[in-house]
C-alpha cells in the first residue's frame, strides 16, 4: 500500500481579551491561501521549532504582536479529498501579549467581540469550535472537505484539559 506522508503541522492562536467586552483578534487573509476569509494567526511548523514557537513566530509575523502563556485549546484534523496529506492543527489561546498591533502585506489585524465574529467570511467549521476557544473547552476535531467550502465528514468532541 503507498504509505500516506506525515500530517502537515501548522499552527492557530487565538488572542482574547475581557475589557472592554469579550473580544477576540482576527486577521484579515489579503491574498495566498485561503485569501478573503478572517483566521487566527498561524502556519506551518518549520522543521527546527517546537510547534509552540512556531504558533509564537506565526503571530508576531502576522501581527506583530508578541504572545505568551499559550494554552493547547485542542488538535484539529484537515483532510481534503484528493491530497493525501492531512492537516493537523494546533489551535492555541492565550490573553497575554505585547506590542503593537501592525498590518501586514498578508494580514490585517482586527478585534471582534466574540459575539460577533464573522463566521461568513471564515473557513466553515470554525463556527463549530470557535465556542470551545471562547468558553476555554479543550476538544479535538476532524473535518473531510471538498473545495474549500464543502464538508463532506466532521468529528468534533470536548476533551479533558491537561
Ligand atoms: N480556522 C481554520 N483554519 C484553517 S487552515 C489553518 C492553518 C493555516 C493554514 C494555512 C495558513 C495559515 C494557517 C482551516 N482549514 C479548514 N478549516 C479551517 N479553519
Amino acid at each position: 500500500a503507498v504509505p500516506r506522508p506525515a500530517n502537515k503541522l501548522l499552527t492557530l492562536v487565538f488572542l482574547l481579551r475581557t475589557q472592554p467586552t469579550p473580544q477576540v483578534l482576527l486577521g484579515y487573509k489579503k491574498r495566498g491561501f485561503a485569501h478573503g476569509r478572517w483566521n487566527g494567526f498561524g502556519g506551518k511548523v518549520e522543521p527546527n521549532e517546537t510547534i509552540r514557537e512556531a504558533a509564537v513566530r506565526e503571530m508576531k509575523e502576522e501581527s506583530g504582536l508578541l504572545v505568551s502563556n499559550l494554552d493547547e485549546m485542542g488538535v484539529l484534523l484537515f483532510e481534503f479529498v484528493d491530497d493525501p496529506q492531512i492537516w493537523e492543527v494546533h489551535i492555541f489561546r492565550t490573553t497575554h501579549f505585547s506590542g503593537e498591533m501592525t498590518e501586514t502585506e498578508e494580514m490585517r489585524p482586527q478585534w471582534f467581540d466574540q459575539c460577533a465574529v464573522p463566521f461568513d467570511q471564515m473557513w466553515p467549521d470554525d463556527k463549530l469550535w470557535y465556542p470551545f476557544v471562547f468558553n476555554n473547552k479543550y476538544f479535538d476535531g476532524y473535518f473531510k472537505f471538498e473545495g474549500l467550502s464543502t464538508i463532506l465528514e466532521q468529528r468534533l468532541m470536548e476533551r479533558e484539559g491537561p
